[in-house]
């Protein structure tokens, strides 16, 4: 018989390219049907056909109190009713933009956008208009968005399907990206000597989550956080999935790492389309209508996206929260680790703060080339195995994975349970 899942994914391949919205949902390199929901309540989502799954996956990050936050979806309701957008300054915008200059002290100024992508789109063209310069620097497997300068080497869905530069994308665009290993500090000092006064900007994922989870080396934030301030160079840290995951201040509170410029999107947005970009204000104050850098948004600042980025950014500063998100990851990645030591299996894991890698590899990966070596189809056959046993982990093994608030340990423990029986048979 026919699931609902398999009929949905039938009917939207014939009017979604590849059935999916974004490719990264498509289930391509893990084989199978995609699952199509149609609830999320805490720390569990629902698909088309009732089955109820533990959800490791967040909507990509964003979920950080869990699906359907009594608070976040009655602030979502309240605004609404208010009027669902006006393309006009609000006041929640300004206490929005207040909230986030006052969590993350990097934030002298910002501006709202409503995509990951717009933010580093824009922190990008901003940073070449402050400096005068063309050049960036990426590092292989980050992600950041899908603007056609970064889509370079890049992580995510575009490393899942073996497309890291996307086609479409003009060789004189990609010929101003310059990509380099990450963790690779001796690297970034050579590219800096060799051609310095050409880079606009340096950006970096301060803990990579779209080629699975690889953390930084302290030696690499200390090149970054050096080098560009002696070449003038704009450092931008993506965190538009680190933000208010890792840390409440984020990787830069984490690490103790102070970017120029930073993005934001994700849990600011509560999991509606909300991002930021900002930093310095000498810079900030080079865009449109101040300066000559344009940027713009209907949507940008949109009420009822404010709301749900308000009201998460308000829960998630409750006492102990990043503590108790950082003891559920490290339950999970601790439990799995033991589980699969226990039947001899190459597997291994780590968390940082509320979000986590899962590897088939003897020992923890610090590049794109090493991430490379894992065992890409033991992950596969792990995946589904647990989707079975109804626990859902991102349908991609370059994607990292994240806890929140409402997984419980007893959610956590079934799910390391699931994985050791999965594991004792495991061939
Ligand atoms: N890794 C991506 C974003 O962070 C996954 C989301 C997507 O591309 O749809």
């Amino acid at each position: 018989m026919t699931s609902k899942n398999e009929s949905l994914f039938e009917q939207s391949q014939k009017v979604i390219p590849g059935g999916v919205n974004s490719p990264v949902r498509a289930f391509r390199s893990v084989g199978g049907t995609p699952l199509f929901f149609q609830r999320g309540q805490g720390a569990y989502v629902w698909d088309a056909d009732g089955k109820k799954y533990t959800d490791y996956v967040g909507s990509w990050g964003p979920m950080i109190v869990g699906h359907c936050h009594p608070q976040v979806v009655k602030a979502v309701q309240d605004a609404a009713a208010q009027g669902l957008g006006f393309g006009a300054p609000t006041a929640s915008e300004l206490e929005l933009a207040n909230l986030l200059c006052k969590i993350l002290p990097s934030l002298e100024m910002v501006r709202l956008v409503s995509s990951g992508t717009e933010a580093t789109m824009s922190a990008i063209r901003l940073a070449r208009g402050f400096t005068g310069r063309s050049r960036i620097v990426k590092f292989e497997g980050c992600y950041h968005g899908h603007s056609d300068g970064l889509l370079v080497k890049a992580g995510s869905g575009a490393l899942t399907f073996g497309q890291p530069s996307s086609s479409g994308v003009p060789a004189e665009i990609a010929a101003l990206t310059t990509v380099l290993d990450y963790n690779d500090a001796a690297g970034l000092e050579k590219t800096f000597a060799d051609m310095g006064k050409e880079i606009a900007a340096v950006i970096v994922e301060p803990v990579a989550g779209n080629m699975n989870l690889v953390a930084p080396k302290r030696e690499f934030l200390d090149a970054l956080r050096n080098l560009c301030t002696k070449h003038g160079a704009v450092l931008i840290l993506d965190e538009v999935m680190t933000g208010f995951r890792v840390s409440l201040q984020g990787a830069q509170g984490y690490y103790g790492i102070k970017p120029d410029l930073v993005t934001l999107g994700k849990v600011m947005g509560g999991g509606l389309p909300a991002a930021a970009f900002g930093g310095r204000r000498d810079i900030m104050n080079c865009l449109a209508p101040l300066g000559a850098v344009y940027q713009a948004g209907t949507l940008s600042g949109n009420p009822v996206a404010v709301a749900a980025g308000l009201t998460t950014l308000q829960l998630v500063q409750a006492p102990g929260f990043y503590d108790n998100l950082a003891k559920l990851a490290k339950q999970l990645t601790e439990g799995l680790t033991a589980a699969a030591k226990k039947h001899n299996i190459d597997f291994c894991a780590q968390s940082v703060g509320g979000m986590f890698g899962l590897y088939f590899s003897k020992t923890l990966p610090t590049s794109y080339a090493e991430v490379m070596k894992c065992d890409k189809e033991a992950f596969n056959r792990f995946f589904h195995a647990m989707l079975d046993a109804g626990h859902y982990l991102a349908p991609s093994a370059f994607e990292a994975g994240f806890v929140s608030a409402a997984h419980t340990e007893a959610d956590i423990a079934a799910t390391v349970a699931a994985a050791d029986k999965i594991f004792s048979v495991w061939q």
